[in-house]
Parts: C-alpha cells; sequence; structure tokens
C-alpha cells in the first residue's frame, strides 16, 4: 500500500536541477550560483536566457551570436501567423499563447528531434518568438498594426514598443529588463514541474512548454499578477485597509500574497517595490504604489504573510503602460528562458516521472448490468 500523499507535494524533492535555487528562509534566489541581487539590473535577459540554456554568462562574443540567433529566430511560422486574427478574436492572451506556442511547433525545423543541439535551437526560437506573439495577438485584437521589432534593440525593448506603440525611454527599458530577468526560473515551480513531467515522457520541448504555459496561468500561480491589478483597482484609495481585512475576515486570498518556499521576504518582491516606486514618481501619479504599499502593511499585520514576486509586478507592468490581461504572458515570456532549460536538462537526464497515489474510493464494489443499475 502506498504512503499519505503529502498534499500539494509540499516539501518533496522532485527533481535534481543546476538552474536555480531558493533559500526560502533566508529569502535568497540563485541562477546557477549568481544571487538575483547580483543579475537584476545588471545582467540583461539575453545574458540570463544564455546563462540558463547554455550553462554560463556570456562573453561579448557569445552574446553577440546568441543575439543575432534571437534575431533570426522570432521569425514567426506560416501557420501561426495565419492563425492570429483568429485566435485573437476567440481567446483570452494566455489561451492565445498556448495555441500560437502549439502551433508554432509546427513550423520549427527541428520540430522531429529531442537531441541536445535541437533542443538548444528549440530554446534560443521559442524565447525570441514568444513577446513576438504576444505582441501580434494584441496587435490584432485591438485593430492596430505592430511595429517591426528592431534589430538593434533587446527583447525587452522591442515589447515595450510592440506593446505600448512608443518608443520606451531608457530607465523604462531597463527596468522592464530587469523583470525578466527576475521572472526567469524558480526551481520546481507547478509550471516548471509541468513542463519537466511532459519531458520525461521523451515528449517535444513545445509540448513541454505548452503544459508549462497552461500552468502558469492559474491564478495561484502566474495568474496572480493579473489578479493584483484587479484587486487595486477594484478598492478605492481612501479604503484599502477596510477592504483587505474585510476580504481576509471573509476568508478570501489576497492576490499576490503567501509563497509555498519564502518564509520571508521574496528576494524579487524587494526589487519590484523599488521598481514601481520609482515608476510611480515619475508617472506623476503614485495611487497604486501607495494602494500596494498599504495592502502590504495590512496583510502583513493581520496574517503575517509577505509579498510574492507578482504582487509589485502588476503596479510595475501598469506604470510600463501593459495591459493588464497582458501581464501573464510577461511572465511566460521571461519564464520561457528557465522553462526551455528544465526540459533541456531534463532530457539531458531522464527518467520517467510517475509518483505514486493513495487509493481513498470504494472497494469490492459488485457488478451490475446497466438494467439492474
Ligand atoms: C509566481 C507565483 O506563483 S507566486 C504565487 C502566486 N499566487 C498568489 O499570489 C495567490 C495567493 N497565494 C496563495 O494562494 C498561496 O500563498 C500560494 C498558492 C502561493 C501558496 O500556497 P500553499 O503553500 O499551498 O499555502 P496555502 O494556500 O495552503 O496557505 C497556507 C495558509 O495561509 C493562508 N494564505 C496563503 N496565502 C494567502 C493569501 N494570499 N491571502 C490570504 N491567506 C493566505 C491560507 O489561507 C492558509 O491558511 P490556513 O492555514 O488558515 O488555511
Ligand atoms: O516557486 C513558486 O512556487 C512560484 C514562484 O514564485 C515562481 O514560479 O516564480
Amino acid at each position: 500500500m502506498a504512503d499519505k500523499p503529502t498534499k500539494g507535494l509540499a516539501d518533496v524533492v522532485a527533481a535534481s536541477t543546476a538552474l536555480s535555487d531558493i533559500d526560502g528562509k533566508a529569502g535568497r534566489l540563485f541562477y546557477r550560483g549568481y544571487d538575483i541581487h547580483d543579475l537584476a539590473g545588471r545582467a540583461t535577459f539575453e545574458e540570463t536566457a544564455h546563462l540558463l540554456q547554455r550553462g554560463k554568462l556570456p562573453s561579448r562574443a557569445e552574446l553577440a551570436e546568441f543575439g543575432a540567433e534571437l534575431v533570426r529566430g522570432r521569425e514567426l511560422g506560416s501557420l501561426v501567423s495565419a492563425n492570429i486574427p483568429e485566435i485573437a478574436e476567440k481567446q483570452k492572451p494566455m489561451e492565445a499563447l498556448r495555441s500560437l506556442v502549439s502551433l508554432s511547433g509546427a513550423d520549427d525545423l527541428d520540430k522531429d528531434s529531442i537531441e541536445p543541439d535541437a533542443n538548444l535551437r528549440k530554446a534560443a526560437r521559442l524565447t525570441a518568438q514568444q513577446p513576438l506573439l504576444v505582441a501580434r495577438y494584441h496587435a490584432a485584437r485591438t485593430g492596430g498594426r505592430t511595429p517591426e521589432p528592431d534589430a538593434e534593440l533587446n527583447i525587452a525593448a522591442n515589447f515595450l514598443l510592440q506593446v505600448t506603440g512608443r518608443m520606451p525611454e531608457r530607465r523604462e527599458i531597463e527596468i522592464f529588463d530587469a523583470c525578466l530577468v527576475l521572472h526567469a526560473d524558480h526551481t520546481m515551480n507547478a509550471s516548471t514541474f509541468a513542463a519537466r513531467v511532459c519531458a520525461a515522457t521523451l515528449s517535444d520541448m513545445h509540448s513541454a512548454i505548452v503544459a508549462a504555459i497552461g500552468t502558469l496561468k492559474g491564478p495561484l500561480h502566474g495568474g496572480a499578477n493579473e489578479q493584483v491589478m484587479k484587486t487595486l483597482e477594484s478598492i478605492s484609495p481612501s479604503g484599502v485597509a477596510q477592504a483587505v481585512r474585510d476580504r481576509l475576515a471573509a476568508g478570501e486570498k489576497i492576490m499576490g500574497f503567501g509563497h509555498r518556499v519564502y518564509k520571508t521576504e521574496d528576494p524579487r518582491a524587494t526589487h519590484l517595490r523599488k521598481m514601481s516606486q520609482e515608476l510611480a514618481e515619475a508617472s506623476g501619479d503614485d495611487t497604486y504604489y501607495r494602494m500596494s504599499k498599504e495592502m502590504e502593511e495590512v496583510v502583513f499585520e493581520t496574517k503575517g504573510l509577505y509579498p510574492n514576486v507578482d504582487f509589485y509586478a502588476a503596479s510595475v507592468y501598469h506604470y510600463l503602460g501593459i495591459p493588464t490581461d497582458l501581464f501573464t504572458p510577461v511572465f511566460s515570456i521571461s519564464r520561457m528562458s528557465g522553462w526551455t532549460a528544465h526540459v533541456i536538462e531534463q532530457h539531458a537526464d531522464n527518467r520517467l516521472i510517475r509518483p505514486d497515489s493513495e487509493y481513498i474510493g470504494e472497494r469490492d464494489q459488485k457488478w451490475k448490468p446497466i438494467e439492474e443499475r
């Protein structure tokens, strides 16, 4: 007979990884041994993707080569391009992204291979294409035209340009780039686990990423950032404390708070709080930043919970001009670098992931023909 399950697999070690590590008590996060506090604001998202997917921070030459591969790789295939208008009409952003990434597998040059070199090429293409998919989807549903990506700009700048329709300021690009770095990988979070389970059947990278996107979408995971913004918009700026207390008293969860692993401040939230403050001050309207600070204080006083990565990301993305329902797709744009690296790692040293379950149903049922039921 199987042992009792640990609900939600809390504290179960489900994989070995050299990609990221968390110290939940100290509130620290490392990508391949580099402290997130050293990377955020210094390494670009492209350098971080190289670190995760290719094992090291790139030299200048390696970064130029990787950057060129990303530029070449972002070209969308005909199947995906042809379907964007109808998908934009019928699906919400995360559903659309799941569909579009799935379709993009059809045109992938290495689609039939899970060999290491093919996986590296696919990881670069998926990382390069996803921002474009989100931007094209957004243009299709708003009836606008997406500016073409500029080969001189990085992924962060091109995405802001394409989604907001205006050239972002240098500081906005730096902040958004740091957001992408902060969201890139996070040990065995639910979407990464989903990707690894799929990859461990020796399925292909696009299939694993589709599983990951579907898993990120839920409000207990990446979908929380959109919910945070909706909460801020639904509360009066003068009634924050009361609204939060009322929701907690009613047994509701406040999105953007709590974490399975961190027992103290999420180190990513430390950066995002500062970014939110800076952008709020620059915008001349710091309402959402002030409301967020007050929410943070009340949730801590009442429940002892800290904000997670999704909490201040909401106001940061809002101040950057990103539409609220694209917040979770933005998370996905960043996490693609980590997911793909985990698929590469899983394929490189694979064993089928197949845990056990505890049976809690009826036993010894007697068969009855359909006429007698
Ligand atoms: C990128 C990310 O995925 S970060 C997480 C994004 N998700 C959210 O922000 C959603 C809100 N937060 C949550 O639902 C949870 O904290 C999770 C899903 C992140 C972690 O879940 P778990 O580790 O399973 O913790 P669980 O949900 O069991 O919470 C433990 C206790 O804290 C409470 N709690 C946890 N988070 C919250 C919250 N945000 N608001 C109010 N209470 C909370 C629970 O109600 C529970 O209380 P109880 O013991 O009295 O029943
Ligand atoms: O680790 C988790 O459970 C969720 C999280 O913060 C992330 O995926 O970034």
